[in-house]
């Protein structure tokens, strides 16, 4: 039986989106994105590959996985199996600080901590941008949750070369705000949503160009550390992803009558003068970019509509974490 190890990763918000597959089986995507690492949501995750099991046995929040869920993370278990010339099963149990598939991108950080769990208990230690071509084949936004802060998901054109980079530790007073407009599973997966508008939406190709546009300009935005302009271009960007969403056939739309309302408040609060932005995934949650000292404003102001629990700051994420021997003084 292998040892147990245990990994921290935290999720992601994508500033620039990843919308669209290019090779569904390889999780290669249609552009490159860039996300900023968030420390209050994160998913804890131990793997211990063990002769003694018939199959991979998968606990998420102390409840045993059925099937569907077992085979989502065996097919990332499986590549390192193959790497690293292992036959046996996994025990697999993982711990989500996150409302599971909420929109609140609960597959970044779960299946970045597989991945990195992994990794340690195969033995084959591989380094974090060949880590996060192994967690992307598990979900395309889990590539950039191997690292922290600011993030870009460079799109490559195979399964070696589409990987995560570190652009910027976002440690210039950088935070967010996350409303949680509603926790409940989404009806329409981002899986399907983008599979849907990339082969129905007459606005998916200009989405495309403009995302590229985007990108470019968001990063010299973050070298220059100018925020408004960070800000104006992750609004932007976010509400043209969904657009195309809009466009689709049949048409849909993830927001709910209170993903409005915050977006109104958030425009409100740049009235005053503070300067925030928002944007939304593939979910009703609005999530709020902004200065971390201006949090706790944005987050009174918010709570006069929400209740308080459901609008939660968060500073900027770290790199993924090995914590296998909890408590043991990390100097
Ligand atoms: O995170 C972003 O860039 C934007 C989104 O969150 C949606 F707005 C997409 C996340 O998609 P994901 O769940 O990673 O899909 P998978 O690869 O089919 O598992």
């Amino acid at each position: 039986m292998g040892k147990e190890r245990k990994v921290r990763a935290y999720t992601n918000i994508a500033l620039i989106k990843y919308w669209g597959k290019k090779d569904e089986t390889l999780f290669l995507p249609m552009n490159s994105s860039l996300s900023l690492t968030l420390d209050s949501f994160y998913t804890e995750t131990a793997v211990r590959f063990d002769g003694s099991l018939e199959r991979d046995e998968f606990w998420l929040n102390d409840v045993q996985q059925e099937e569907k869920a077992v085979q989502k993370i065996s097919r990332v278990l499986d590549l390192f199996r193959e790497t690293a010339g292992i036959t046996e099963p996994a025990y697999v149990t993982s711990t989500n600080f996150v409302p599971t598939a909420a929109g609140l991108a609960s597959s970044a950080s779960g299946l970045a901590a597989l991945a990195g769990a992994a990794n340690l208990a195969s033995g084959l230690h591989l380094d974090k941008r060949t880590l996060s071509t192994y967690a992307r084949r598990g979900s395309g936004s889990a590539t950039r949750s191997i690292y922290g802060g600011f993030v870009e998901w460079q799109m490559g054109t195979n399964n070696d070369d589409s990987y995560a980079v570190k652009i910027d530790d976002a440690d210039w007073d950088i935070g967010m705000v996350t409303v949680i407009v509603n926790s409940k599973e989404k009806a329409v997966s981002s899986r399907a949503g983008m599979k849907n508008t990339v082969l129905t939406s007459p606005f998916y190709p200009s989405w495309l160009e403009s995302t590229a546009k985007d990108l470019t300009e968001i990063k010299s935005a973050i070298r220059e550390q100018d925020f408004q302009k960070l800000g104006e271009i992750t609004e932007s960007n976010g509400m043209k992803m969904h657009a195309t969403v809009l466009g689709a056939t049949p048409p849909f739309s993830y927001w709910e009558p209170d993903s409005i309302v915050a977006m109104h408040m958030v425009r409100e609060l740049r009235q005053q003068g503070i300067p925030c932005y928002f944007t939304m995934d593939a979910g009703p949650n609005v999530k709020v970019l902004c200065r971390l000292s201006d949090s706790q404003k944005i987050q009174s102001y918010l709570t006069t509509y929400f209740s308080p629990e459901k609008v939660i700051i968060s500073g900027p994420g770290k790199d993924i974490e090995d914590i296998t021997n909890e408590g043991v003084y990390h100097d």
